[in-house]
């Protein structure tokens, strides 16, 4: 197993086999993750054999097109999957615990203690009947029923101190708060346990771009405090490029590419992570929009070999019969792609 390129001034400072050797181990590995939702037009596979792994402090950013699977990992990480899905297969190691062994106890027990979800739309599910502090002090009873009151209460004040929230908000009502307030708060709620492993999902979708900005520097700021690895989803690969160490790119339900940031930017590997790259418009592009050729493919009717063959400039004929594994790269740069099987390191 692969441990994504370390941070960006690690990665530049040091060489590459000094950095393995005193590489510490993952705080999170997937392992082969599949997930099939069963329709009734048929299985659709949402993940398929998806693997990476995580070090403490690090954040990836995870991207692809609408449907390629982002959330429906996020949600076997946490084993929220709801029928009509299903985890299949696979293993999401946190601290040497298997997620997906674990009974319905120790699950809810390790949901917000060892990784912690901030959903698509946190900030609108709080609830508008009960004060912040309510809510806040119920996430922590659920998990730790015997902490005494003052202690709990101060756990809340610290975590909205730590998201630059005054402590007066633990009396206040949603709607006495802004979109990143609220966002906020749930990212505060997000670590009242310290968890390892925190997943964003499009953490700043529908906040204007400065507050965007202070959603990200606060997250950036909070995964310092209590060393978390963090998975950011999200479309906006401008806002990623300043805030990840790192990039994986999903297309229909598998990894393409895993790459550090900026040598995703500058040399994207994937003919679909440079369709993707490409896309995004620039001052020299200015007015012509470049994007990808053809429509994503429907899971329950995908391309036979690799699943992005029809809209590849490169395909080739194996393309069209074999699908790519992820292979390694120099660099920890993994890739599903043909073009580099001759490439691999290991
Ligand atoms: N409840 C469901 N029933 C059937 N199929 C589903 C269900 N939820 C998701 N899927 C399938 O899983 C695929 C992946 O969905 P997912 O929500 O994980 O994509 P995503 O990359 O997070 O998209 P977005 O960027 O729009 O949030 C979808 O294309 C769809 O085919």
């Amino acid at each position: 197993m692969v441990t994504l390129a370390t941070s960006r001034s690690q990665a530049n400072a040091v060489p590459q086999s000094t950095v393995a050797a005193l590489e510490p181990s993952p705080v999170l590995s997937v392992e082969n993750l599949e997930v099939t939702y069963y329709t009734d037009l048929g299985r659709a596979r949402a993940l398929d054999q998806v693997s990476f792994t995580l070090r403490a402090g690090q954040k990836l950013g995870m991207v692809g097109e609408s449907g390629s699977g982002k959330s429906t990992l996020a949600l076997a990480m946490m084993r929220m999957i709801k029928p009509p899905g299903r985890i299949e297969g696979g293993r999401v190691v946190i601290g040497g615990t298997d997620l997906i062994g674990l009974d319905e106890q120790g699950m809810r027990h390790a949901r917000l203690n060892k990784i912690a979800y901030i959903p698509q739309g946190a900030m609108n599910s709080l609830n508008p009947v009960m004060r912040i502090g309510s809510q806040m002090v119920d996430a922590v009873k659920a998990h730790l029923p015997d902490e005494p009151r003052s202690a709990v209460q101060e756990r809340c004040y610290h975590a909205l101190r730590s998201v630059d929230l005054d402590p007066g908000v633990f009396r206040m009502y949603a709607h006495e708060l802004s979109g990143g307030m609220k966002q906020r708060v749930c990212i505060a709620i997000g670590i009242l346990l310290r968890p390892s492993v925190i997943i964003a999902d499009e953490p700043t979708s529908a906040l204007d771009v400065v507050t965007q900005r202070q959603v990200m520097e606060t997250i950036d700021r909070v995964q310092d405090e209590i060393n978390a690895a963090v998975i950011l989803i999200g479309h906006d690969m401008g806002l990623m490029a300043q805030f990840v160490d790192a990039v994986a790119v999903m297309y229909a339900g598998r990894l393409v590419e895993i790459s550090s940031v900026r040598e995703m930017f500058t040399d994207p590997k994937h003919p679909y992570a440079q369709a993707l790259i490409s896309s995004l418009p620039n001052l020299d592009n200015k007015g012509v929009f470049k994007g990808i050729p053809g429509l994503a493919p429907s899971l329950l009717r995908l391309p036979s070999g690799c699943a992005f063959h029809p809209r590849c400039p490169n395909a080739m004929e194996t393309c069209t019969a074999v699908s790519p594994d992820l292979l390694t790269l120099a660099n920890n740069r993994r890739v599903a792609c043909h073009l580099y099987d001759a490439e691999t390191v290991s």
